[in-house]
């Protein structure tokens, strides 16, 4: 017997706690602090929260090395069964990251080369750091001051299983996996100082992704070292594991007149204080969310009713109303400029203190996801200094609009461009929210999730109200590969989602 524990949420408030087993028994308490309550629980209970991801069970200790990596567990849990019982099926999807780092202190242009000239541009990058696209065994990429791929001076062949590539003109060890073949020779002497400490920094993170890679069987796409990530991770042990949470952020049933929707300055919610806006919702003190694991590698929750129907088309008729769609871009927003062909939706972005109501969803996402809702806004000095800055830690809300026919191709919403920042801040949790059913197509797809069963993707349907939580850090620090996702072409009718990205362990 599992007993999974529903959090409180509204940090110093007495909440009740409602603790559930499997086999359908639940147990409340006053509060999840009240200790008397607790131990009255039934004897053999784990209570479950979301921990901290230091405290993840599958962090190992590296030989030699000061780090604790990350090593998946056997697929078989997954399916609670023993080790051994079950072989993961290899993926009709072969997509994969690539991250290309420029190891010279000039600012270079990454140019994919699809045979025909000039290349694609795809992304610049200063000395030093590094970009990335999602990209296909044999693809042809070349780093550049032009899109001539002949003036070149590093070019890349991507491999089957390898996503980290350097342009590294002042080495010239052939064998190495992810080197590019480069045109030019240079000698580390006309570096200088501080660009030879870079120079050596990258060289000591190639080791170490070697190290990793053989240790954990997983590329590794950070900065060694990074912190493992500072907010809590929900575990997803098995598939269909749930984790319940008790808000005090209720749904809106009714949708208030916008003369009542004013702008707002979030401020903590005190104890005793009303609920905003209370006549317009549920009559229901608190509400409970299911955070049910729809995959564990990568880890990603379905959470269905989070938001009231009511919700979701105040979001829309607020889009409507005050914002203009543009022309989606790619990437985590290092290339504002970006546009092509990989995402033709249509797109704006709304902030938390636009209306109270987005308020109340940016406070049950930090509830869901055990966060303090300050983190998810401009903080005053006293709170959560340790974080290090003032900026919120989440986005405001990116609203997406697809027509039939209009897709995004499978990408990662993380990028790789504060590398030389030593936290290496890195956009680590997306929760999606759609906002309409869509007749036809349209899924969120995860061509790449572990799986015993299917070749396949995992395909979540997009149903107005769902949201769908996945976390792309790993409890090491490392970006989650496995995460690339797709949405799916339209077939049927239009399709609103929106996307929320928080950071750790703060916004870049
Ligand atoms: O529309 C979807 O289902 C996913 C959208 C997405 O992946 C993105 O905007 O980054
Ligand atoms: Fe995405």
């Amino acid at each position: 017997f599992f007993f999974l524990r529903s959090t409180p949420t509204v940090y110093g408030n007495l909440i009740p706690v409602r603790y559930e087993g499997i086999g359908g028994d639940s147990f409340v308490c006053n509060s999840a602090e009240d200790d008397s309550c607790r131990a009255e629980l039934p004897q053999n209970i784990t209570l479950e929260e979301a921990v901290p991801a230091s405290n993840d069970p599958n962090l190992k200790e590296m030989p030699s090395i000061n780090f604790r990596a990350y090593v998946r567990p056997d697929i078989s849990t997954f399916y609670n069964e023993e080790p051994g019982s079950r072989q993961p099926t290899s993926h009709a999807f072969n997509g994969q990251a690539g991250k290309f780092i420029n190891m010279t202190p000039n600012r270079l242009n990454l140019y994919w080369d699809s045979g025909r000239r000039p290349g694609h541009f795809s992304g610049s990058v200063n000395g030093f750091e590094a970009t990335g696209t999602a990209t296909f065994p044999s693809h042809r990429f070349f780093y550049g001051k032009t899109d001539d791929p002949d003036e070149a001076l590093c070019s890349f062949l991507v491999k089957e299983g390898t996503s980290v590539y350097f342009c590294d003109p002042y080495s010239d060890d052939q064998g190495e996996p992810g080197r590019a073949f480069s045109r030019e020779k240079r000698d580390v002497k006309e570096l200088s100082e501080r660009d030879l400490e870079f120079y050596q920094r990258h060289r000591d993170n190639l080791e170490f992704g070697k190290a990793y890679r053989d240790f954990t069987g997983s590329e590794w796409l950070g900065m060694y070292p990074r912190d493992p990530p500072r907010h809590k991770i929900w575990q997803a042990d098995f598939f269909g594991q749930e984790h319940h949470v008790v808000t005090k952020e209720t749904q809106f049933i009714e949708q208030p007149p916008w003369e009542d929707l004013p702008r707002i300055s979030p401020k903590p919610r005190n104890e005793g204080d009303d609920i905003p806006l209370k006549q317009y919702r549920s009559p229901e003190s608190t509400l409970n969310i299911t955070l049910r694991a729809v995959s564990c590698a990568p880890r990603i929750f379905e959470m269905r009713n989070f938001i009231s129907h009511v919700e979701a088309d105040h979001i829309l008729m607020l889009t409507n109303r005050t914002h203009e769609l543009h022309r989606s871009s790619t990437g985590d927003g290092s290339n504002p400029s970006e546009r092509d062909n990989t995402r033709t939706s249509l797109n704006t972005w709304i902030y938390r203190e636009e209306t109270p109501i987005i308020d109340t969803i940016y406070r049950r996402v930090a509830d869901v996801l055990q966060l303090d809702e300050s983190l998810l806004r401009y903080r005053q000095y006293d709170e959560h200094p340790e974080i290090g800055t003032k900026g919120s830690i989440a986005e405001p809300l990116q609203m997406v609009h697809y027509d039939p026919g209009q897709e995004y191709t499978a990408h990662h919403d993380f990028g790789y461009n504060q590398m030389s920042h030593p936290n290496q801040p890195s956009r680590s949790i997306n929760v999606l929210l759609y906002l309409n059913d869509v007749e036809q197509g349209g899924e969120t797809s995860f061509p790449r999730w572990l799986n015993a069963e299917t070749t396949g993707g995992l395909d979540v349907k997009p149903e107005k109200g769902k949201a769908v939580l996945f976390y792309m850090l790993l409890p090491d620090g490392n970006s989650d590969d496995l995460t690339q996702h797709a949405a799916l072409p339209v077939i049927k009718g239009e399709k609103w989602m929106s996307n929320l990205w928080i950071w750790d362990p703060y916004k870049g």
